[in-house]
């Protein structure tokens, strides 16, 4: 028996919550065709600095340097987001942790379910059949470009954003392979009527479409891409995009999905993969039961898929999401407010469902 092991980080807020969840659904499939799971937890965000003053201690990034896989829920917490001060904060743990796994492609598939196309607030008829596959670039970009700093006695801020060639190349190889292997259509999204670092991208996109004539490319501006989401989601299907611009967009694309809770995502680079929902710790709905765990859930299909090659498991997992969807359960974000047929459930509720189909 093949032993993997998972470092699982459950984080702050909604993320203990969900992971929870996550976690359950792989240890249904452990010691099962050759591979056994075996699982260690480690701190991060906001419960690691109220533990030991650091977003990403030591003894987490040791252990997730040894991993096989990682199942992420969320960080961040009110007191940092109130007080922009503060100078160490959850979210530093997040970003080092992708830069120091090299994470550079984060993954975001917008799998829209048929029994929630009325949980939209978008026209199930402009939504039907959407199905986009988002390639956002993770370990660069504005949120690492150095110089970030104040100046002129802190009445000036400074955060850089820049690109270059070769972490444009990587991202766009995997988007263009992914394409191929879809309806061969890529949209890259930039800002290259402005921004020097979104004219390289552009540029190396360009080129690298000469070795894939068999994909059809189209270059949007993020402007009229997050316009266009909402206006006409199938007209996409795989895009490429910056660590920003698809930050923000996909946040977006979740309401085509029907809620940010319904959103997984796996974040790759060449050694150990990250699965995570794309949501935070969503302090708002904390602590009340009723966070919607499918994100984690669906986080870890993508994780026995890709990182272990269980792609039968990957697919009952997505199953027996459909199938408790289909029975009418819904945490309440995902609720229809037009019928009376939803059954709403809390977070345990919906977890113990797709359990029990698994
Ligand atoms: N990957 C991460 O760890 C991320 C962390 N954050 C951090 O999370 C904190 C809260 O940020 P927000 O802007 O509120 O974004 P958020 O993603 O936590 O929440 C946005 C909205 O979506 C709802 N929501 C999110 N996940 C849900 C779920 N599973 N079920 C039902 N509803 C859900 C929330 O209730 C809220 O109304 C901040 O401190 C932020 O920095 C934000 C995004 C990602
Ligand atoms: C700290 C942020 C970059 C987290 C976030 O919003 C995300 O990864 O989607
Ligand atoms: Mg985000």
């Amino acid at each position: 028996m093949k032993e993997q092991k998972i470092v699982v980080l459950p984080g702050d807020g909604i993320g203990k919550e969900v992971t929870t969840w996550g976690k359950k659904v792989l240890e249904t499939f452990s010691g099962k065709n050759g591979i056994r799971f075996t699982f260690d937890e480690a701190l991060i965000g906001h419960t690691a600095i109220e533990a030991t003053g650091n977003p990403l201690p030591d003894e987490t990034l040791q252990k997730l340097k040894a991993s096989d896989a990682v199942l992420f829920g969320a960080v961040g917490h009110p007191k940092y987001d109130n007080d922009p001060s503060l100078k160490v904060r959850p979210e530093q743990g997040l970003l080092k942790m992708r830069k120091e796994l090299g994470l550079y492609a984060n993954l975001r598939p917008i799998r829209l379910f048929d029994e929630l196309i009325h949980a939209s607030s978008i026209k199930p008829e402009i939504l039907k059949g959407a199905d986009i596959l988002f390639f956002r670039e993770l370990t660069g970009d504005v949120y690492f470009g150095e110089p970030r700093e104040r100046r002129d006695n802190g009445n000036v801020a400074v955060d850089t954003m820049i690109y270059s060639k070769m972490e444009v190349r990587r991202i766009a190889k995997r988007a263009f392979e992914a394409a191929r292997t879809r309806s061969k259509k890529l949209t890259s999204v930039d800002k290259a009527n402005v921004l020097e670092s979104s004219r390289l991208w552009r540029e190396v996109v360009q080129e690298m479409a000469k070795d894939y004539a068999d994909v059809e490319v189209e270059h949007m501006f993020i402007d009229t891409a997050a316009m266009k989401l909402i206006k006409d989601p199938r007209s996409f299907d795989v895009v490429l995009t910056g660590n920003l611009f698809g930050d923000i967009l996909t946040d977006e694309a979740s309401q085509i999905a029907g809620s940010m809770g319904m959103l997984a995502s796996a974040s790759l680079g060449d050694q150990t993969g990250l699965y995570e929902p794309i949501h935070g710790s969503a302090y708002d709905i904390s602590g009340k039961g009723v966070a919607n765990p499918l994100a984690s859930i669906l986080s870890v299909a993508l994780m026995l898929d890709i990182s272990f090659g269980l792609k039968a498991e990957s697919a009952k997992v997505i199953q027996a999401v459909e199938q408790t969807l289909k029975e009418g359960f819904r945490t309440r974000d995902i609720a229809d407010a037009t019928t009376a047929t939803d059954k709403i459930v809390g977070t345990d509720a919906m977890g113990e469902k797709i359990i029990k189909k698994l």
